[in-house]
């Protein structure tokens, strides 16, 4: 079925993709449905089972893996992350733009399938605002906040490679990188706008 264009949002952990991303959702409440991942990790407080993610058991989930229930799923500092086929029917049988918030695995795999999303890199302005982003979120133990420092350093290195991503948005503030995620998408937002109007 031929529906708008998916779009798949990535960059590192604390870029501000799921900042970027909410705001999107409510100022375009019946143009976007979001991509509901499972995953392996705790739900931090003010999650929500179903809508932020599934939270699920690695027995639970390499079941369904190896059921071919994923179209892809990574390892990500301990945790494991992935998007089931169900996940992008339930938002595409509602005709909305199904956003995807994967990492760099998740862009390489989906880039193997028939998927054909708008691939957009949200980044930091620099590793040590990053930082202190992610400390100031206080969902991190020192722990996870090293490994998901490391794996940004790789990000922003392979996210630099030509041809990965149609658009980097560089997140430095808020309103100007929203104008640009919007911009960016406009022309499917319209479509989309257009059909329902
Ligand atoms: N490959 C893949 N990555 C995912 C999926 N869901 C979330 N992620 C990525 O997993 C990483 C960790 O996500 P999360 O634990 O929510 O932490 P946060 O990014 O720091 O808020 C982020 O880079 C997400 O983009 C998924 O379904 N597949
Ligand atoms: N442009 C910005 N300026 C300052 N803080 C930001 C900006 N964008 C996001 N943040 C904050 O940085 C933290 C990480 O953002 P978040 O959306 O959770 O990132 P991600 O989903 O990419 O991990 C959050 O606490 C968020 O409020």
């Amino acid at each position: 079925m031929a529906g708008p264009r998916p779009v798949v949002l990535s960059g590192p952990s604390g870029a501000g993709k799921s900042t970027l991303m909410k705001r999107l959702l409510k100022d375009y409440e019946g143009v976007f449905g979001f991509s509901v991942s499972h995953t392996t990790r705790k739900p931090r407080p003010g999650e929500e089972e179903g809508k932020d993610y599934h939270y699920t058991t690695r027995e639970a989930m390499q079941e369904g893996i190896d059921n071919g229930d994923f179209i892809e799923n990574a390892e990500f500092s301990g945790n494991l992350y992935g998007t089931s086929k169900s996940a992008i029917e339930d938002v595409r049988a509602q005709n909305l733009i199904c956003i995807l918030d994967v990492d760099i695995q998740g862009v390489r795999n989906i880039k193997k399938t028939d998927l054909d999303p708008i691939y957009i890199s949200i980044q930091p302005p620099s590793m040590e605002i990053l930082e202190t982003r992610l400390r100031d979120r206080q969902t991190e133990t020192e722990e996870s906040l090293q490994k998901r420092l490391e794996a940004a350093r790789q990000d922003m290195e392979l996210s630099k490679e030509p041809g990965v991503f149609d658009v980097v948005i560089i997140n430095d503030d808020l309103d100007k990188a929203y104008e640009e995620l919007t911009a960016i998408l406009i022309d499917e937002i319209k479509k989309v706008q257009e059909v329902k109007s």
